[in-house]
């Protein structure tokens, strides 16, 4: 928050600081440096075409204030002038300016909900991340239904995957549901809300330079493809796991497939465990549950497909090695 304040301040006067920011020309960005001890309040003073003026009241600084020369900065990806600041000269780390700035330079632009906003490239680039973890960054998607063994292979793949010192990173519906997604049901647009975050947040991992691996049921065509279109072709890697669903039903592991076919899931209910003494309580709204009253879309175009041969399911580790098999074909396990 002081760095972003610090960044809004756009010119200052100098005593006292050891840095401040130029804004003299639209290639350049820079950093106040302020001690967060020394700050005791920020104070918002105005806004001016949707940039707030804040003055930042210090203990050991006297106040900021913006002083007199004109500057530019492009609002939603026109120029306008912000109003008069000086000291545009003052003591800069060019290098780390420039990097911060990023190609949009101060392009400020309305993104969904949030105005105002840029963006900042870091001055550590992916393919430099990739060539410190010698591989390269990859969404692995697993696909299908409940008990059709997403989350084994998953924990096979990452496995696998370590041993081989390559690192990785699942995201499991059921347990990003403990956190990031707690607010959502089962219903279609919170479905499709669960899987648009797991797939953001998927492709920071892969920009990261982490082989993220998602399983998740992701029952809608529509939603998986939105993901895929994230990221950089080739780097989204779709598992289908096309097990039947007579199949899932009969391993059953937590007693959901029973409950849907009872029509307890329909509408939602509350299902209460008793557990070393205490009841554990889980509410599942739902629309439905997937492959029994919710549709599942299987894909038609994924990369791996994999699936039972002779009535014989593969072992989990096997599986998981078909996958690390396709990474080494396109080069994914190297930077
Ligand atoms: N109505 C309904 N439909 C499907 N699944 C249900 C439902 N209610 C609860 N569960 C449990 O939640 C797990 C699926 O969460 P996901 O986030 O992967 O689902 S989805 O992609 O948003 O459809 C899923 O975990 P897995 O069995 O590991 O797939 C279920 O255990
Ligand atoms: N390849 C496999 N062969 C046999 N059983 C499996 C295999 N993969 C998973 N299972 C079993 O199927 C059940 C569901 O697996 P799980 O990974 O929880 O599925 P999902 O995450 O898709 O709901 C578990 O009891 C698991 O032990």
């Amino acid at each position: 928050m002081i760095a972003a304040a610090a960044r809004l301040l756009l010119g200052c006067s100098s005593s006292g600081l050891e840095s401040a920011v130029s804004m003299s020309s639209p290639q350049k960005l820079g950093f106040l440096n302020l001690q967060e001890s020394n700050v005791v309040g920020f104070e918002k003073r105005g806004t001016s075409l949707g940039l707030s003026v804040v003055n930042v009241r210090s203990k050991v600084l006297p106040p900021l204030e913006a002083s007199k020369e004109s500057k530019t900065v492009y609002i939603n990806g026109k120029a306008e002038s912000i109003g008069d600041f000086s000291d545009s000269s003052l003591d800069l780390d060019e290098d780390l300016s420039n990097d911060c700035a990023g190609k949009n330079g101060h392009m400020i632009s309305t993104i969904g909900k949030s105005t105002n906003i840029m963006w900042h490239e870091s001055s550590v680039g992916k393919l430099e991340r990739q060539k410190l973890l010698q591989q390269k960054g990859c969404v692995i998607w697993i696909t299908g239904l409940s008990g059709s063994g997403k989350s084994t292979v998953a924990c096979a793949l990452s496995r696998g995957l370590h041993y081989r010192g390559k690192l990785c990173y699942i995201l499991d519906g059921d347990n990003v549901r403990h956190g990031l997604n707690r607010d959502l049901t089962f219903k279609a647009e919170d479905r499709a809300e669960n899987i648009r975050r797991i797939g953001e947040v998927a492709k920071l991992f892969a920009d990261a330079g982490v082989i993220c691996v998602a399983s998740v049921i992701s029952p809608y065509r529509r939603d998986r493809d939105a993901c895929r279109a994230l990221l950089p072709e080739g780097n989204f890697v779709e598992v289908f796991m096309d097990i039947p669903l007579k199949v899932c039903e009969a391993r059953d592991p937590k007693g959901l497939y029973k409950l849907a076919r009872a029509g307890k899931i329909k509408g939602g209910i509350t299902v209460s465990v008793l557990c070393l003494n205490k009841v554990l309580t889980w509410s599942l709204h739902s629309a439905g549950f997937t492959g029994i009253d919710d549709p599942y879309e299987p894909p038609l175009n994924s990369e791996i497909v994999l699936r039972q041969k002779g009535g014989v399911c593969a072992s989990p580790s096997d599986m998981a090695e078909e996958v690390i098999s396709y990474l080494e074909e396109v080069g994914y396990l190297q930077a």
